[in-house]
Parts: structure tokens; C-alpha cells; sequence
């Protein structure tokens, strides 16, 4: 792959921390107590992999969980969610139709869910899977660089003309690319979705060892966590789970913003106390429960803006 095909065509304005008094902080702060107070529900068609982590992370952040795999069973269940999981990790052959059929009731209804793209790419049932869902879109997608960059190649959403078009190479449930490589691609789901929603608003969350969060205008980096999330299965699905329990409370960028900040603050405090994979998986439920919305609102966030 070319070196070129990395490079970002959007035009970034020059990156600024952002101020402690910016009002993106009060927000996020206030996603994070109003999950805590509200405890709300968001459900999950995931994986069997780490189906118990995403559910205990969701319920260490201060929300609740359902599992569900029968599309009837999650229609039913979005009436009293306040925002649903999608991730397609593990597949079965009656998931094509499932999720074809969940997709549209979201759409119809307006209820806002997460997609969790894994393994984008691989496969033809997935890619169609995920081909589907271009026009019912999520609110929210949170992946890796490598899913990102192969989702938006699927959905076709580079301008023809242009040479940006994402260059996607096999990966598995495992990024092979860096999280600004994903820049373009996620500026332009992000706009894709956020044209296919009633109020307009959508984010793409890129996790790495510096998250991208973008709602296809502001660019936020967030750096932090702990390299050891990547030593236990599921860091990513139940990242995406708990993005789900805060966009049940607020907008789409806030609720990623926040997820994504209560993993990095949460990941540091888990490698400071854990002596290996196992105990880190413990000490990462533990640090969701403990980590403050103050310590979630008052992390180290840039901000630059793309055209
Ligand atoms: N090298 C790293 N250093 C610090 N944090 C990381 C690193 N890689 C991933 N993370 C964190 O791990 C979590 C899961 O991200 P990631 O491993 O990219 O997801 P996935 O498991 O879907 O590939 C995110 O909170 C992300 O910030
Ligand atoms: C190992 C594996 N295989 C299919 S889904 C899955 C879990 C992926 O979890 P994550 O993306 O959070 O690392
Ligand atoms: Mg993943």
C-alpha cells in the first residue's frame, strides 16, 4: 500500500487543546452523571466472545443491560431502550435478515444505536451484512482503524473524482492500521449518517493508542489508556456497549467523547493496579465503576476541525 493512501485529504485546521471551561466538558461531564443517575438501558445484539464483558462494563458505567438475537425480541426491547448495540463480531446465517430487519425498524423509529463494524471486510456475509446499513445508518459507529477505513470503502463513500478513496487490506478483529490513517474515512461516514438522521447529528468513534472521535466537522484525539487493553478480549466491543449506554442520554459526539475518555482514565488506573491480562480485566470493570465524571470531563482532549 501506498504511503499516499495514509495521508488525510480533509484540511484540518491547526490542533488546540481544549480549555477546562470549553462547554464540550460540561457535557460530557453531564452524560456521565446522568448515566449514573438514570441508569439506563441500552441492548446489545454482540458477539459470543465477550457478550459478559460488554454487559458488565455497561453496568460498572452505571447502565443496564439486555442480550438479545431475535429481531422481534430487540424491536420489542427499543421501546424502553434508550439506545441499542450492534456488533457483528461472531455471525449466524439468520443475522443477515435479523439485523436487514433491525436496521430499518431503527430508522423508522428514530432510535439511535451503535454499530461495532468488527472483523469489516471479511467475508461475504458480513460484507453484506454491512453493505445493508449504509442506508439505515447507525448514529454512532465506534471501530478500529482498519474497520473504519473498510466500512466506508463498502459503503462507496469516497467522491469518485477523488484519489483519497480508502485503500482496506485484510485485517481480522485486530487493527494493521494507525487511527489517523481512518481520518478520512470517518469524516466521511460521520456526514453520511448524520444525513440520514432527522436532527442531523452523528459520530465516528476510531479507538487506538489515541482515539479519533468526529462528527464529520470537529476532529477530537484523545490520548491515553493502557496498551494491556489490547492483551484481553472484548476492550473494544464493551467500548462500544458503553457508548451505547451514554448515547441513551445524550448526543451522538458527547456519548462517544464520553466513552472513549471513561476508557482511557479507566485503562491507566486498571495497568496501575493489574499484574497481567487477568486482573487487568478486573481492575477495567473495577476503574468504570470508580473514575469520576470530573476525571472523564477534565482529561487531555485536542480538537481541530476538517472541510
Ligand atoms: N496502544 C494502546 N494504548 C493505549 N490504549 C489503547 C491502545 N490500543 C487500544 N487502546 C484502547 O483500547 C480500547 C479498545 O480499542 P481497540 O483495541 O482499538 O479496539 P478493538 O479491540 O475493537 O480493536 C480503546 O479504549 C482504546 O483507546
Ligand atoms: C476474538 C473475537 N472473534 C470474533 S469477535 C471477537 C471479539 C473482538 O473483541 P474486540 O474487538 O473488543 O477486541
Ligand atoms: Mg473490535
Amino acid at each position: 500500500m501506498s504511503e499516499l493512501s495514509h495521508i488525510a485529504s480533509h484540511v484540518q485546521s491547526v490542533a488546540s487543546a481544549v480549555a477546562a471551561d470549553d462547554p464540550i466538558r460540561e457535557s460530557i461531564a453531564q452524560a456521565v452523571r446522568d448515566v449514573k443517575a438514570t441508569t439506563p438501558l441500552a441492548a446489545s445484539f454482540t458477539n459470543f466472545v465477550t457478550i459478559n464483558l460488554v454487559a458488565n462494563a455497561q453496568l460498572a458505567s452505571g447502565g443496564t443491560a439486555a442480550m438479545s438475537f431475535l429481531a422481534d425480541d430487540v424491536i420489542a426491547t427499543s421501546a424502553i431502550s434508550g439506545a441499542d448495540y450492534v456488533n457483528v463480531g461472531t455471525l449466524l446465517p439468520f443475522y443477515r435478515e435479523a439485523l436487514d430487519r433491525i436496521a430499518h425498524a431503527f430508522h423508522e423509529s428514530g432510535h439511535k444505536w451503535v454499530l461495532d463494524p468488527v472483523a469489516a471486510g471479511i467475508g461475504t456475509e458480513r460484507t453484506a451484512i454491512l453493505t445493508a446499513f449504509r442506508d439505515v445508518p447507525p448514529t454512532v459507529i465506534r471501530g478500529n482503524a482498519s474497520e473504519i477505513i473498510a466500512l466506508d470503502a463498502m459503503w462507496g463513500l469516497a467522491d469518485a473524482a477523488d484519489d483519497d478513496a480508502a485503500v482496506t487490506r485484510p485485517a481480522g478483529v485486530e487493527s494493521v492500521d494507525e487511527v489517523d490513517s481512518a481520518l478520512d474515512a470517518a469524516v466521511r461516514l460521520a456526514r453520511h449518517m448524520a444525513s440520514h438522521r432527522a436532527d442531523g447529528t452523528a459520530a465516528v468513534a476510531v479507538s487506538g493508542a489515541v482515539d479519533l472521535v468526529t462528527d464529520g466537522r470537529d476532529v477530537y484525539r484523545l490520548p491515553g489508556g493502557s496498551a494491556l487493553m489490547t492483551k484481553i478480549t472484548g476492550a473494544g466491543c464493551s467500548l462500544g456497549g458503553v457508548t451505547a449506554t451514554y448515547l441513551a442520554v445524550a448526543d451522538p459526539m458527547t456519548a462517544a467523547l464520553a466513552a472513549s475518555l471513561l476508557y482511557n482514565r479507566a485503562g491507566e488506573a486498571a495497568e496501575a493496579r493489574a499484574e497481567g491480562p487477568g486482573s487487568f480485566q478486573t481492575h477495567l470493570l473495577d476503574a468504570l465503576w470508580t473514575t469520576t465524571p470530573e476525571q472523564v470531563a477534565g482529561s487531555p482532549i485536542d480538537r481541530t476541525s476538517v472541510r
